[in-house]
């Protein structure tokens, strides 16, 4: 029996052997997450959730073995995702897989990112636009919706960085297009076409399991004209453009000219829109959700907020460092930012892997035959006790206290990004701009609680995961 290895693992529901139904259910009520934080808490760190569909909930002998280079995506799930296919983030044969993610990295690696001047001219226009419009929101004592301010901030910084400053959006000002790329990311049917001289199908990628809300067709063409304009604009100007102007467009079209020089011009511009429009999405949606949820649990916890400027306001001191280069001397904003990524995770998983015909071993005592579906969920990892003592507790101070085995025990554990071979490659541009974006804020403002804002700003149980209420309000107040 093919399934030999499966038996002796604790089932999540006496059904699980026989049938996925019952799990299914369970991800269509939206409680798949939070029941695997339950579940692996009261079983152990492998849990049994369908006849041929294991949920692992440890480092050692269980992420570190399923997100290796030897386990393929599954093309079901990551085909479910998104109707289109061909981007990174869906391809399941690693070969393809390895190829793109070596055309597209470079410009996402640490070192470029501290260095790019796209980026500092970005962000320093980004967080200027964020200063005009604190300074108007403490002095009328207006109560903000900081999720939809923190998506506008990350949508103007990602596309000035794929398609350069002359493409950017101006959100933060005029938010109604904003508007429209949360309304397309909650619609069902993504499918978009873009209609140029270069022709591609595109796909707002978002949420999995979202609602069903048809996308309103005056939004759509918004977005598809935005995008049909910047995708066409970067191309023209891609031959004059000089390196420390170049945008993330102009690296991806040179790299894609390197590995294929004889690649159909139309062929091409679709690659690099499906991937770009991935990249929108993920800054908008995911890092929106992150800043915004960091400054919520600063709200509720004054006394972090003063740690915080305390911390901040020693970048005051002269240094011949740029900023970027010096975020790495900021233990508290570090910590902050790092105990949010655990509690809030904008992408709680599972994100299911096939196990190779080899079969493999969990935590050194249950074989899993090839062929069975794995997975980790970000939820489950970061709530779990025993690295994370109090785990529903927002706390800062976990990070700064521990002793270095302890904190580098815990670093591994965190997941908010994946891990392996397919570790999300927004790392080090999502650190870079949720910092700075930081610094702009709680420099100059304080955060409180909107007393009369009573929405559910607990995070919704799907795969791009946003605050139930769809919305966060808080107030500012200037302190300089
Ligand atoms: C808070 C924000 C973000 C979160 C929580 C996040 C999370 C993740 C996770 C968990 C994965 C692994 C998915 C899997 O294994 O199926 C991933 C992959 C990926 N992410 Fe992100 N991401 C974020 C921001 C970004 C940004 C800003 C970009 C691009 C600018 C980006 C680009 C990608 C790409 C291209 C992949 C696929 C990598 C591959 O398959 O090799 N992400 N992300």
């Amino acid at each position: 029996n093919n399934n030999s290895g499966l038996k002796d693992i604790p089932n999540a529901h006496f059904s699980a052997p026989y049938s996925r139904r019952w799990w299914l259910s369970i991800r269509w009520r939206k409680m798949e997450n939070r029941s695997l934080i339950r579940l692996h808490r009261r079983l152990g760190p492998v849990v049994r959730i369908g006849p041929r569909d294991v949920s692992v909930n440890c480092i050692d002998d269980g992420v570190r073995t399923i997100y290796s280079a030897k386990f393929d995506k599954d093309a079901s799930f990551y085909h479910a995702l998104a109707d289109q296919t061909g981007f990174m983030v869906t391809m399941i044969g690693n070969d393809e897989h390895k190829r793109r993610r070596r055309m597209l990295a470079h410009p996402y690696s640490n070192s470029y990112i501290l260095n790019s001047q796209t980026l500092d001219r970005t962000l320093s226009r980004v967080s200027c636009r964020l200063r005009e419009g604190m300074a108007a929101w403490a002095s009328t004592g207006t109560s903000v919706d900081v999720y939809q301010q923190a998506k506008c901030c990350l949508l103007d910084v990602i596309s000035g960085f794929l398609f350069g400053s002359e493409n950017a959006t101006d959100t933060l000002r005029d938010p109604s297009f904003q508007d429209d790329l949360t309304a397309l990311a909650k619609a069902a049917g993504k499918n978009l076409h873009v209609k140029t001289s270069l022709a591609w199908p595109m796909n707002y990628f978002a949420s999995l399991v979202g609602g069903n809300v048809p996308p309103d067709p005056d939004s759509r063409s918004r977005w598809e004209a935005w995008l049909t304009r910047v995708i066409t604009d970067s191309y023209r100007k891609h031959p004059t453009k000089h390196s420390s102007t170049a945008s993330l467009y102009d690296h991806f079209y040179d790299s894609f000219k390197i590995a294929d020089p004889d690649m159909p011009l139309n062929d091409m511009a679709s690659f690099i829109a499906v991937e770009c429009d991935d990249h929108v999405s993920a800054s908008h949606m995911g890092l929106g959700s992150l800043l915004s949820y960091t400054m919520y649990e600063l709200s509720r916890a004054p006394d972090w907020q003063r740690a915080l400027r305390k911390e901040l306001l020693t970048l005051g001191e002269p240094s011949n460092q740029s900023l970027a280069h010096r975020l790495a001397d900021l233990p508290v904003l570090d910590a902050v930012v790092t105990e949010t990524m655990r509690t809030r995770a904008p992408c709680p998983g599972p994100f299911p892997r096939v196990v190779p015909e080899s079969g493999c071993q969990l935590v050194g005592k249950f074989d899993i035959p090839g062929g069975t579906i794995v997975s980790s969920s970000a939820w489950a990892l970061h709530f779990n006790p025993i690295p994370f003592p109090s785990p529903e507790e927002w706390r800062p101070g976990r990070w700064l206290e521990a002793d270095k085995n302890t904190l580098a025990e815990m670093r591994k554990w965190i997941w908010t990004f994946g891990s392996g071979a397919r570790v999300c490659i927004g790392t080090h541009f999502s650190m870079r701009v949720m910092k700075e974006l930081l610094i702009t804020i709680y420099t100059d403002y304080e955060t409180f609680l909107d007393e009369e804002f009573t929405g559910n700003v607990e995070q919704e149980d799907i795969f791009s995961s946003s605050p139930l209420a769809g919305c966060i309000k808080l107030k500012f107040r200037r302190l300089t």
